[in-house]
């Protein structure tokens, strides 16, 4: 064997000697050497600190005169390795491993390698709770990146969202990347959530980010995590980014249409090959993360006009859900209005009149669900009673159906017959209530029987297409 001596032409024996004693002092293990005839040779700091001998105590002696029970000379006889010897000095208790040293097959010494049992516990201690502390921190996180949805919570199956709930159900097991595009409030998350949930990540974390709300310059450090030191303010010991929170489950980026174009080329390296590199860092992560990615934006137009790589586009575009707005999808609304309701505790037993319904049917709905929801809310918070009247929706919503009813491409004469007489009923009850009083006051107006008119209302509520 050799060893890398300094300047080894002017390097003494006694310079030797030194120089591996200060390799052996560096051990944080206690060491401890006695020659052929059981005299101890060498200990080094680390075995005064375990056992309490000191160098004076010990070097030139007889070990089994120091240290009665000591069973390194029994290594001496049989030459045999002995590991995991548990002794107890007083106070102080230790486990040994021992050898022997040979050297042209005869056994001209042996070494004794010991670990104090204390700091063996209190490491072991540190251990157990930093493991407590760890499934603490996981079951905390876990909660907070968990899906909550899942297919059968998406109201429409059988209606306008049979199509798109069909084909996400299709490809939910599947690895494949997911781009799903549709209107503010349209259900994106709750369809990304139930895809998640369907899928063998289903118990893996479920970590959703709004591209559009995080600040530009943070986006990238929220994405892949940084580095100590990365930039100024960054964390002791570095962040973990939410690509590596979410490994093993489901990546959600909603409005992706608003990233950078420097930030969607990392995504794309991201994408391509399963690793990330936090910000700062050398060090590169392997992660198994599906990504599902939404935007409200015309992602193709923003490809053509080369705001959206392309090459990303087509990376996340593998299966594409488009999801309808409400307007397009009337035949939803009782379905989800008495969903809405039957999820509120306090009032899921409340119902709406017929009137409400027709003027939930007339509206436009910008904010899609997002805002029947919020709708739903404001009229059970201020119903008088049990059911909530047309008196009861946003002043804004009725203002706007009676402004501008909802256009119809069904431009037969009957339906447009109807949603005129439709509109001249409702105008006039909003002026006279619709209570019993003002229903009788309209019927007078509008030159027909309250009989007649309670019939219309009637007919209009079955119909509730307009
Ligand atoms: N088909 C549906 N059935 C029941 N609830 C729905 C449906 N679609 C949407 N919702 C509810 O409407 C709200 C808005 O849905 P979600 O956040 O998924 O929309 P989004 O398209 O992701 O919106 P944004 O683009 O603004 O992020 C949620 O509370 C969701 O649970």
């Amino acid at each position: 064997m050799s060893f890398p001596l300094p300047n080894s032409q002017h390097f003494s024996l006694h310079d030797y000697i030194q120089w591996l004693e200060g390799i052996i002092d560096a051990i944080h293990d206690g060491i401890l050497v006695i020659d052929a005839n059981g005299i101890v040779q060498h200990i080094n700091q680390e075995y005064t600190v375990i056992t309490g001998v000191s160098k004076q105590a010990i070097i030139g002696k007889p070990l089994q005169e120091i240290r009665p029970g000591a069973q390194l000379p029994l290594t001496l006889t049989d030459g045999k390795y002995r590991s995991g010897i548990y002794r107890k000095e007083g106070k102080k208790e230790y486990v040994v491993d021992m050898a022997p040293i040979i050297h042209r097959d005869r056994v001209i010494g042996a070494v004794s390698v010991c670990k104090s049992v204390s700091e063996v516990h209190a490491l072991t201690k540190e251990l157990s709770l930093s493991k407590k502390r760890v499934a603490q921190l996981e079951k905390a996180v876990g909660h907070l990146h968990r899906a909550n949805y899942t297919f059968p919570d998406i109201v429409g199956a059988e209606g306008g969202l049979k199509k798109v709930i069909q084909q996400a159900r299709k490809i939910a097991t599947s690895a494949l990347n997911v781009l799903i595009t549709g209107e503010s409030g349209t259900g994106k998350e709750l369809f990304a959530q139930a895809i998640h949930q369907s899928s063998h990540r289903k118990n893996a974390p479920f970590v959703a980010v709004n591209c559009a709300a995080i600040p530009l310059h943070l986006l990238e450090s929220e994405l892949f995590g940084y580095e100590e030191g990365a930039f100024t303010h960054s964390k002791h010991g570095g962040k973990m980014g939410l690509f590596e929170l979410a490994h093993t489950g489901t990546l959600f980026l909603d409005e992706i249409g608003d990233m950078t174009q420097d930030l969607q080329a990392k995504l794309l390296r991201v994408l391509q090959e399963g690793r990330i590199r936090r910000v700062g860092g050398l060090e590169e992560r392997e992660i198994d993360v599906r990504v599902i990615a939404a935007t409200n934006k015309d992602l193709q137009a923003m490809v053509e006009k080369k705001r959206f790589r392309d090459d990303l586009y087509y990376r996340l575009n593998v299966v594409h859900l488009s999801i309808p707005p409400l307007r397009q999808r009337k035949q939803d609304l009782a379905a989800i209005v008495s969903s809405l309701i039957r999820q509120r505790p306090r009032q899921a037993h409340f119902t709406i009149d017929p009137e409400a319904m027709v003027m939930l049917h007339q509206y436009d709905w910008p904010g899609n669900i997002r805002e029947l929801k919020n709708t739903i809310d404001y009229a059970l918070n201020i119903a008088d009673g049990e059911t909530i009247t047309s008196a009861d929706l946003p002043e804004t919503l009725r203002r706007q159906v009676f402004a501008n009813p909802a256009p119809s491409a069904d431009r037969h004469l009957k339906t447009i017959v109807e949603q005129a007489e439709y509109q001249a009923i409702v105008t006039v009850l909003q002026e006279t209530g619709y209570d019993g009083k003002g229903k009788k006051e309209a019927a007078k107006r509008l030159g027909i029987s309250l009989a007649t008119l309670y019939n219309k209302l009637s007919y209009y509520k079955m119909k509730g297409d307009f």
